[in-house]
């Protein structure tokens, strides 16, 4: 079977057993090394919009939790950027530590954040998500840091909707909300051709990674880590180190919206 997981017997290192593409030459996430990304004036500013009434759901799928939108037209979108056309928001969900010094998938010259957003969009030239994740240019992931600091009250519409879904496979309503509320104010990005962070790992991602973190307070943090790997009924087990380690970059150019 191909369940997989963040522990010893079925974390990244084990992976590859089941999904040889973990070796592949285009996986994610990277270690950014700003002086070695290049500026490239060529790319565009990133065009976010976001329609709040898109929000569907809130769900724990058992190795994060996911906030899902209505992807049936093109209310919300991503367009501009490195990214020829427009791509639709699927869902975003974050990856985090069990500690404040470890939990975000990319790093910058070897940092580590405490957690890591991630907002997943597919290209529209494909019919839907499923098709669009086999191909090389068929997913878009922004991926945002996230440092600790002052409580984010932007975060908090989120983080109070995890009591509802402590557990593997809970999910409940959620609506009315605008993720562009999540994003720093600059959105100055790195970014790479590279793959999903989780099992299939398909190398279908453009990532697009923002310069600038937005803030999450130690408490804010605890609200993540409250929430569990374990369906009910079994031995809970916190959800946390829920990320994937940097990977090779096999010859990959970084490149960098900003000088
Ligand atoms: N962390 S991340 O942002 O890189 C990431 C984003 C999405 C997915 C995902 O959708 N997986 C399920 C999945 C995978 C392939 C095809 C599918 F249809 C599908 F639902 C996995 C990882
Ligand atoms: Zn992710």
């Amino acid at each position: 079977s191909h369940a997989w997981g963040y522990g010893p017997h079925d974390g990244p290192e084990k992976w590859a057993e089941s999904f040889p593409i973990a070796n592949g030459p285009r996986q994610s996430p990277i270690d950014i090394v700003p002086t070695q990304a290049q500026h490239d004036h060529s790319l565009k500013h990133l065009k976010l919009k976001y329609d709040p009434a898109t929000a569907k759901g809130i769900l724990n799928n058992g190795h994060s939790f996911q906030v899902d939108f209505v992807d049936d037209d093109n209310s919300s979108t991503l367009a501009g950027g490195p990214i020829s056309g427009i791509y639709r928001l699927r869902q975003f969900h974050f990856h985090w530590g069990s500690s404040d010094d470890k939990g975000s998938e990319h790093t910058i010259a070897g940092t580590k954040f405490p957690c890591e957003l991630h907002l997943v969009h597919w290209n529209t030239k494909y019919p839907n998500f499923g098709e669009a994740a086999s191909k090389p240019d068929g997913l878009a992931v922004v991926g945002v840091f996230l440092k600790i600091g002052s409580a984010n009250p932007r975060l908090q519409k989120v983080l109070d909707a995890l009591d509802d879904i402590r557990s593997k496979g809970r999910q409940t309503t959620f609506s009315n909300f605008d993720p562009k509320t999540l994003l720093p104010a600059s959105l100055d990005y790195w970014t790479y051709e590279g793959s999903l962070t989780t099992p299939p790992l398909l190398e279908s991602v453009t990532w697009i990674v923002l310069k600038d973190p937005i803030s999450v307070s130690p408490a804010q943090m605890a609200k993540f880590r409250s929430l569990l790997f374990t369906s009910e009924g079994e031995a809970p087990c916190c959800m946390v180190d829920n990320y994937r380690p940097p990977q090779p970059l096999k010859g990959r150019k970084v490149r960098a919206s900003f000088k």
